[in-house]
């Protein structure tokens, strides 16, 4: 058989040896041997007839053909370029309906490093990531977006690995400084802006939660999703920082379309995706922060099949780089104590109701990826597969509502042939 993957000197396109050696793991850059995404590596290893296979089993199809990249303004592009962050655009279709126009919005993700060492001081560490963060949008603003999200506490290091208390400074209130900051920057590009901070409650005690504010196109405050599944896995200490959220399962309807917020960790509770979905999301953002030996063989699989089950897009954002803190702390896994949480690997994406998904951003790069999405694919896709028709919500709801009682028994039938022994 011929070899189509070169092995352990892959040629990237620039034709620089990607990479020494497979055996070692990733390269310290966070790359993959050289390579931004699986996806480059896929498309600069393989023959281009090889590669449209893979690419349609990997990504899918939307309305029958390979899903397609978009044209961004010169002036999009020269930001990117000068400010050295990645920018791509995809578009997925819809079928023309008989009796409804199309409904397509431009929505943007946003993935990026902290910018300041977590020893400067914390204004400057956010001030830093804000500026940053706003050459982003008015790329994103130069480019037409009309929702944009940012990842999952945007505005501070991920310091939940440390479990030091002094990192809760970073919280705001709803209204604080960066949700203002957004604000206007939702007037001047009339955008819907998705703010995932970490917010101080000043009405209720002072209480933390991992909130996302929605701020509207005309940079009003239209409400707040609080984090509702706090992990508890690895590194990520966020219980001693904040509380599980206690705003249900809301859909904002925007001027652009019906937009949730499942924040990180609650993209592994397929119930939660279901909530959103009941309520009536289009586009479901999913803001995160995770680290590559914890959660990347996940990465490319509950998001999208969210997006499959429940007849709506998903934006997957997380984090990149790897952020080292100034006192080593330990995982209580018996290994030594280190100062980083890992790798964030970003790879943010867009899947669809309709099992397509634009390939990832770059595994260790600052980047915003767009796409226009025609909303009209939702209710299409509904009509098609019937999901919610099939549901049989009633069986699960009984079944959840027997669960929940002590005395509720596990449904086992058990072989009589192990009885006799
Ligand atoms: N931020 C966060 O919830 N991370 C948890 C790790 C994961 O879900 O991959």
């Amino acid at each position: 058989m011929a070899s189509f993957v070169s092995s352990n000197l892959a040629e990237k396109g620039n034709g620089e040896a990607a990479s020494e050696s497979v055996l070692s793991p990733l390269v310290p850059d966070g790359s993959i041997h050289g390579f931004e995404s699986l996806h480059q590596l896929l498309e600069t290893s393989l023959k281009p007839e090889l590669f449209q296979e893979v690419s349609r089993l990997l990504l899918g199809f939307n309305c029958g053909k390979a899903i397609e990249r978009v044209l961004l303004p010169e002036i999009a592009t020269s930001l990117s370029i000068k400010h050295d962050f990645d920018i791509r655009a995809f578009c997925f279709h819809a079928d023309k309906e008989a009796l409804r126009q199309p409904r397509i919005v431009r929505v943007g993700l946003i993935q990026n490093k902290i910018v300041l060492p977590t020893t400067a001081p914390f204004s400057d560490q956010k001030k830093a990531i804000m500026q940053k963060v706003k050459l982003m949008i008015d790329a994103a603003g130069a480019s037409g977006v009309n929702i944009i999200c940012l990842q999952e506490a945007w505005m501070m290091p991920f310091a939940f690995c440390t479990r030091e208390k002094r990192w809760c400074e970073f919280s705001e209130p709803f209204d604080g400084e960066c949700t203002q900051f957004l604000q206007g920057l939702a007037r001047e590009y009339n955008m819907v802006i998705v703010n995932p901070i970490l917010e101080r409650d000043l009405k209720h005690g002072e209480v933390l939660w991992n909130t996302a504010v929605i701020i509207g196109n005309h940079g009003n405050i239209i409400g707040l999703h609080r984090k509702n599944h706090i992990p508890r896995v690895g590194d990520f200490n966020e219980s001693t920082y904040y509380m599980e959220g206690n705003t249900g399962h809301p859909v904002f309807e925007t001027c652009y379309g019906k937009i949730a917020v499942n924040i990180c960790y609650g993209r592994h509770h397929p119930l939660n995706w279901l909530a959103f979905g009941l309520n009536g999301a289009e586009i479901v953002f999913n803001p995160s922060a995770t680290v590559g030996e914890l959660s990347e063989p996940m990465w490319p699989i509950e998001a999208r099949n969210a997006a499959i089950a429940n007849s709506y897009f998903v934006g997957s954002i997380n984090r990149v780089g790897t952020e080292t803190f100034p006192n080593p702390f330990t995982s209580g896994d018996g290994k030594p104590q280190h100062s980083d949480f890992g790798h964030f690997y970003g790879s943010s994406y867009f899947s669809a109701p309709d099992a397509s998904c634009t390939p990832s951003l770059s595994r260790h790069r600052d980047g915003l990826l767009i796409s226009d999405m025609d909303l009209n694919l939702c209710r299409q896709l509904k009509d098609k597969w019937g999901f919610r028709m099939t549901a049989r919500y009633e069986i699960y709801g009984d079944l959840l509502s027997s669960y929940l009682k002590p005395s509720f028994i596990p449904q086992v039938i058990l072989d009589p042939s192990l009885q006799k022994r």
